[in-house]
């Protein structure tokens, strides 16, 4: 299990762009956390620097209490874009980052990478190329890619910005139901409020540069959720319109 802190972060690009001041959050082990804030308020500056690719200027970020690197063995992370090798089939694809980590015996790859693929739904695609997979398809090999490394922590970047609105709701549906079974520490980026509240245990908004956290709510819903039931809940419209006029604020600020 991971847990992420970040204490009393100073960012600033070196061109003097200054993103965040004195910039804290804290993440416990296996909480879903959706950070929500307008263009520009630092969101990706703030993913590079919770993975290590961007080193603060003051403060720390650390998992379980240890300073963080990109290759901390219990990073994964989901991009927008699912970037799988398009000739690699999607076993292979899934397989990818045990061969080149040289973990395990190739047949044991192949079996955990199969099973990866079975989690997600695609146990009956592990042969077809990408070009032969939806864009969903695709973003579920890209997930069970990450998912076959067995992070402890996830960091989701708009991971199903990309996709039309009906695979996107079984995307979200489908991320819960790994989430529970595999209980990782997630931070899930979205510009979707909507998404936002559906996932989350708590949902913390941007303000712009570099205001740092603006606003947070605990998602107070209950779990499993899907759709179609966690939806027509009236707090899920409440939480929704709370954070819609939080957001809003923000952007005029
Ligand atoms: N390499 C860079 N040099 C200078 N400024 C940068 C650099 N990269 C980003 N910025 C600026 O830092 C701020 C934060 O950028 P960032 O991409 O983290 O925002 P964001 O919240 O992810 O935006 P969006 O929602 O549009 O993706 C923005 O004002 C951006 O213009």
């Amino acid at each position: 299990m991971a847990q992420l802190s970040v204490d009393g972060v100073d960012f600033a690009y070196p061109n003097g762009h200054a993103v965040f001041r004195d910039f804290s959050l804290h993440v416990q082990a296996g909480e879903f956390v959706a950070l929500l804030g307008p263009s520009g308020c630092g969101k990706s500056t703030l993913l590079n620097l919770l993975s290590g690719f961007q080193q603060p200027q003051r403060g720390s970020v650390a998992i379980n209490g240890v300073a963080v690197t990109p290759e901390a063995p219990e990073l994964g992370y989901v991009f927008q874009s699912p970037q799988l090798f398009p000739w690699l089939n999607a076993l292979d694809n899934v397989r990818f980052g045990l061969r080149m980590a040289k973990r395990l015996g190739a047949a044991e790859q192949r079996e955990r990478a199969r099973h990866y693929l079975e989690l997600v739904g695609l146990g009956d695609a592990a042969h077809k190329l990408p070009y032969q997979l939806s864009g969903g398809m695709q973003q579920r090999v890209a997930l069970a890619r990450t998912l076959v490394m067995e992070p402890t922590l996830l960091l989701m970047d708009e991971p199903f910005a990309a996709l039309d609105a009906i695979s996107r709701s079984s995307m979200n549906e489908e991320t819960l139901r790994l989430w529970s079974a595999l209980g990782q520490t997630v931070v899930f980026i979205t510009h979707d409020i909507d998404e936002a509240v559906f996932l989350a245990d708590r949902v913390v908004v941007l303000g712009g540069a570099p205001e740092g956290i603006r606003s947070e709510l605990a998602i107070d819903l209950p779990r499993p959720r899907s759709q179609r039931a966690t939806r027509k809940l009236p707090r899920f419209h409440q939480y929704s319109s709370a954070l819609m006029d939080c957001i809003a604020d923000a952007a005029e600020a």
